[in-house]
């Protein structure tokens, strides 16, 4: 099962300790998702899901069962750039220009991003933010701010992006928008992406298959493959299998 390319997770338990207090967050959570492939988590407040998400970043140590990422231990496909990044809130830096916000995982990675320039011009062309180069952060609208939380998490070409509600502080029409940008883009770039929302929707229209999450303990209790053709075009929100598909991953969520 192990997908050289992809994630890969296989028997996942982790467990909590603290204030007297112990939470199973993840319990033999396994899951595979081939190189390319778009896959989202959804689940409960608490199931587990930023768990995984932290420790396929190497940011967070599993008890137990193993990870690989692209076929590399978490950490090191973290220092390698084979993973990208894009958390809820964009959280870029203030004092930054939009070209300078894309930067910075080069940096990180100890690469020089003026030799990197038009790599940095190519993922703001991506994302639709083309003269907003000198822009700050305070400057832009959320839907544009989230965009450069895109393009830098691109910016290193990575072969598996991470992101963690991505689109959770926008609005029901610009989050919509961004799930059909976030389509075209990851289409163009090939990576292999996981989606943690709480937005069935959007987990539906972006994904290739739906994992589904319960907490106490945190663990799959399914996995749906959604099974529309692609590029998905927005009219599908309205279509009536793919709502169908959505109520059978609801009444999974808020099963027993
Ligand atoms: N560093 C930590 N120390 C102690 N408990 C933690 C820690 N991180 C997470 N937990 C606990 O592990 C469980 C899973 O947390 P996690 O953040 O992964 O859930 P989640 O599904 O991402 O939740 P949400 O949707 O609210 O973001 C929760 O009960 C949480 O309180």
């Amino acid at each position: 099962m192990t997908q050289p390319d992809g994630i890969t997770l296989s028997g996942v338990s982790k467990t909590f300790t603290g204030r007297g207090k112990v939470v199973e967050a993840l319990r033999d959570v396994t899951l595979s998702c081939p190189a390319g492939s778009f896959t989202s988590i959804i689940g409960p407040s608490g199931c587990g899901k930023s768990t995984v998400m932290r420790i396929a970043l190497g940011l967070e140590t599993a008890n137990s069962g193993a990870v690989r990422i692209a076929g590399e231990a978490p950490l090191d496909a973290a220092k390698d750039g084979v993973t990208g990044v894009a958390f809820q809130d964009a959280a870029l830096l203030p004092w930054r220009s939009v070209k300078r916000n894309v930067e910075v995982p080069l940096e990180v990675l100890g690469r020089k991003p003026a030799r990197e320039r038009d790599q940095v011009q190519a993922m703001i062309e991506l994302v639709g933010l083309s003269g907003y180069e000198n822009s700050l952060p305070g400057e832009l609208s959320g839907g544009m701010r989230q965009r450069v939380a895109i393009a830098r998490a691109l910016v290193t070409h990575p072969q598996v992006l991470f992101m963690d509600e991505p689109f959770g502080a926008l609005d029901q029409i610009l989050r919509r928008q961004m799930n059909v940008e976030l389509q075209r883009i990851w289409a163009d770039t090939g990576s292999t992406a996981l989606l943690v929302t709480h937005g069935i929707d959007e987990a539906v229209f972006l994904s290739d298959r739906v994992v589904v999450m319960h907490a106490d303990p945190g663990r799959i209790v399914d996995i749906v493959d959604v099974p529309f053709d692609r590029p998905r075009d927005p009219s599908l929100f309205s279509d009536l299998v793919f709502h169908e598909v959505c109520d059978n991953i609801a009444e999974v969520l808020h099963g027993g």
